[in-house]
């Protein structure tokens, strides 16, 4: 469920009379997403998304929209606050800033296939050299820095074969370190899974038409966003790849942005640095969903990142 703040029509109806896009006529909660509160919204003249940030204060989200508005004048399918009609696009309501975009057309889908991973390879080759050109990338908040400082808390209440395998891979990033450092650098999405695009499927093919979520967008190793991506389009749960979907993949990001020596010399380091972070992440959202007396969504199940670590280290030993 994403609808964290809930708003009453006149509320919404009323924040809209600061837009020139006419009066609501439906209103309705997204229930896709984990972070943020996202409402459809449709008026007379389009349809929308309203996104309060719950996380984030003002600043931080006018360093993602900065984001958000360099790629979409460079023509990527991204969702662009709009201007209201003082030329303002972030807002505040119910105390959390919030912004109004467009709604973009296509689907999620679950059922991925060679053609999604192309789309997802050239799109996220495009986003990074879009990207190179915008100063002032953010810190990666769940970098390695982060890695290394919440492995020791989550480690104890990990099995003792876990948490070997945690200690292995943490040493095998840090003798990693300094390969990585000498890789491409620039904005990376940081946290590309499947259910942040959006797709159509017509007579011509499968097409991308968004991707969502740049709030977690930072500076990166940019092959690094790509093995996250691999991880999540090209393998199953139970961490099998599909050579098909990862070759595709692959050479289509390579046809837009051609992958350097030292990059094809760390991709398996950063596939598991990319499975390592989210082991990690989702084991501190089980902590806390706990702590709370919730249970975790199951497509959010750390054990997933665990596997997938674990047989890209057997496969490589
Ligand atoms: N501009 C948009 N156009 C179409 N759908 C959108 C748009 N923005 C968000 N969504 C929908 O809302 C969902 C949640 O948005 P997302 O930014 O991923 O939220 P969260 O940060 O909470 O995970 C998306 O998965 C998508 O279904
Ligand atoms: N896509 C991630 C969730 C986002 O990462 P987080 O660090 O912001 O929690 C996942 O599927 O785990």
């Amino acid at each position: 469920m994403a609808v964290y703040t809930k708003l009453a029509d006149d509320v919404v109806a009323s924040f809209l009379t600061q837009y020139a896009i006419g009066p609501l006529t439906a209103l309705q909660g997204i229930s896709d997403g984990i972070e943020n509160t996202n409402y459809l919204l449709k008026t007379v003249s389009d349809e929308f998304v309203l996104t309060l940030f719950e996380h984030h204060n003002a600043d931080e989200v006018a360093s993602f929209v900065r984001l958000a508005r360099h790629l979409g004048q460079a023509g990527l399918a991204v969702p662009m606050p709009l201007d209201d009609i003082q030329g303002v696009w972030l807002h505040e309501l119910s105390g959390k800033p919030a912004i109004l975009c467009r709604r973009l057309p296509g689907t999620h889908t679950d059922q991925l296939t060679s053609e999604h991973c192309a789309e997802i390879g050239r799109g996220l080759a495009q986003l990074h050299l879009a990207a190179q050109d915008l100063p002032q990338r953010r810190v990666d908040e769940r970098g390695f820095d982060w890695w290394l400082a919440i492995a020791p808390e989550l480690k104890a209440n990990l099995s003792p074969a876990d948490q070997a395998l945690l200690e292995a891979e943490l040493q095998a990033q840090k003798d990693g370190r300094t390969l990585w450092c000498q890789l491409p650098h620039g904005w990376i999405h940081a946290d590309l899974f499947h259910d942040n695009a959006l797709f159509l499927i017509s007579e011509q093919g499968t097409k991308l038409t968004a991707i969502l979520d740049l709030y977690n967008a930072c500076d990166g190793a940019l092959a690094y966003d790509l093995a996250i991506v691999a991880n999540d389009w090209c393998r199953e749960k139970n961490g099998i790849w599909d050579k098909a979907r990862l070759t595709s993949l692959l050479v289509s990001y390579e046809s837009v942005r051609p992958f350097t020596t030292e990059e094809k010399m760390a991709w398996p380091l950063l596939l598991r640095g990319a499975a390592l972070r989210f082991w990690l992440s989702r084991l501190l959202a089980q902590r806390l969903a706990t702590q709370q007396g919730r249970t975790l969504p199951a497509d959010k199940n750390p054990d997933e990142y665990r596997r997938k670590l674990q047989q890209q280290q057997q496969q490589q030993q």
